[in-house]
């Protein structure tokens, strides 16, 4: 195998010119050195601040003109502190051989820090040529684990203010998510966080190595406007959700009903809407009381009432799925009876409206739903809903492979 080649930025603040200006000479007679740029600092009365030096040697490596950078200062900690504040710098102050070693190989770090006052000369000059001979593997196990270093970076500006369960989300789980075969699953956070996770969601898509048939993980809004454009202030267009990466929009939850006065009808207006801009519809339908001793007929007569109108101005192609929540159910401490369910969404699949549609219409349970329930309602339903558990990364991933395995 050919010995790597470098091109390599030095710098130093005034505490460490010495250091700095003996490593340069080294480097410039190693044949693994390609080329040396030198960002200063100039002499030891140049006393241009550290941090200055160290975004200088960075961005270098950042913008690929350089492969790596090795900083000098007193302590080697204030060039490692401010180098890192560059996008992409991953920058360690290492003192000892193994720290050099694993700072290539586990934490594939580009820049190298070292203090003049921490350590001797010749200690300083050995480190340097060693780290000349550290390749990082791209295909090792540490590669992943710098990737979410990577992740995290990005979510500053791709996910900020998202609630902690929704980044634990996008940085673990969706990787995990993604290699469950054939199952599609939607996550639906609110709209500012929205296109943080459409991002997570594609780029573990694209880091997947296709070698199994990953199911679909779509990404939906809570709600949406009916139009697509207009003086609508403070609405949310379904065709803007559509562009920043949306495959689904939530419409007709009870609470938007109860708190907000959303009507059946309203709701037939955004579920066309939706459908419109080629997005599926998730829409909730759900009686508001258990019937006497659990009466089921009650429940079909209701809900089917529901689904009626919000499906009337859709065509029958329309892929639809139906969010089956029992408004006494939401926010309970038990879902809904298993018997109960299934006679429920028996009744609504026997129902002309939803024969006519076939199997472009699913139907998901919501209200209360958890581990242990997917597989008691015995294939009945298509999937669930769920809400206080789908803010539980690790519920929410022991379902859907409850749910992976049930489908075999
Ligand atoms: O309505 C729901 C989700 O939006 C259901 O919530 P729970 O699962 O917490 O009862």
């Amino acid at each position: 195998m050919s010995s790597p080649q470098w091109k390599i930025a030095v710098g130093c603040d005034d505490a460490g010119v010495s250091y700095k200006n003996k490593i340069k000479e080294d480097f410039a007679a190693d044949p693994r050195v390609i080329s040396v740029v030198d960002v200063g600092a100039t002499g030891k009365d140049d006393k241009t601040a550290y941090p200055h030096i160290a975004a200088a040697a960075a961005k270098l490596v950042a913008s690929g003109e350089v492969d790596r950078a090795l900083l000098i200062c007193g302590t080697g900690l204030g060039v490692a502190i401010a180098a890192n504040k560059i996008k992409g710098i991953r920058a360690v102050t290492a003192h000892d051989s193994f720290s050099v070693e694993r700072a290539i190989l586990s934490n594939n770090a580009q820049v190298l820090c070292m203090g003049e006052r921490v350590i001797g000369l010749e200690l300083a000059r050995r480190l340097a040529k060693e780290w000349l001979g550290y390749v990082f593997d791209e295909t090792s196990a540490s590669a992943a684990k710098v990737k979410v270093i990577h992740h995290y970076e990005e979510g500053e500006s791709g996910l900020s203010g998202a609630p902690e369960e929704v980044k634990g989300l996008a940085d673990d789980k969706i990787p995990q998510l993604s290699r469950l075969n054939d199952i599609d699953m939607f996550i639906i956070p609110d709209f500012i966080t929205l296109r943080g996770v459409v991002d997570a969601v594609s780029s573990s898509a694209a880091a997947s190595d296709g070698s199994s048939p990953a199911g679909k993980i779509l990404v939906g809004a809570q709600d949406c406007y009916s139009e697509d454009a207009g003086a609508f202030t403070g609405e949310v267009s379904p065709a803007v959700l559509k562009e920043v990466g949306c495959s689904m929009v939530e419409l007709g939850h009870a609470e938007r009903k109860r708190l907000f006065g959303e009507t059946d009808e309203k709701v037939a207006e955004k579920v066309a809407a939706v459908v419109r801009n080629g997005m599926i519809p998730l829409i909730c339908v759900g009686e508001l009381h258990k019937g006497e001793d659990g009466d089921m007929k009650i429940a079909v007569e209701e809900v089917l009432g529901q689904v009626e109108v919000v499906l009337s101005k859709v065509s029958e192609e329309a892929e639809v799925v139906l969010a089956y929540e029992p408004v006494w159910a939401i926010g309970a401490s038990e879902p809904a009876g298993v018997e109960y369910v299934k006679a429920v969404v028996r009744g609504l699949r026997e129902s002309d409206e939803l024969k006519r549609r076939g199997e472009r219409v699913r139907i998901v349970y919501g209200g209360a739903a958890g581990p242990g329930l997917f597989g008691k309602l015995g294939g009945e339903v298509d999937g669930l809903f769920l809400g206080r558990f789908g803010h539980d990364p690790g519920a929410f991933v022991e379902i859907m492979r409850e749910v992976a395995e049930f489908r075999g």
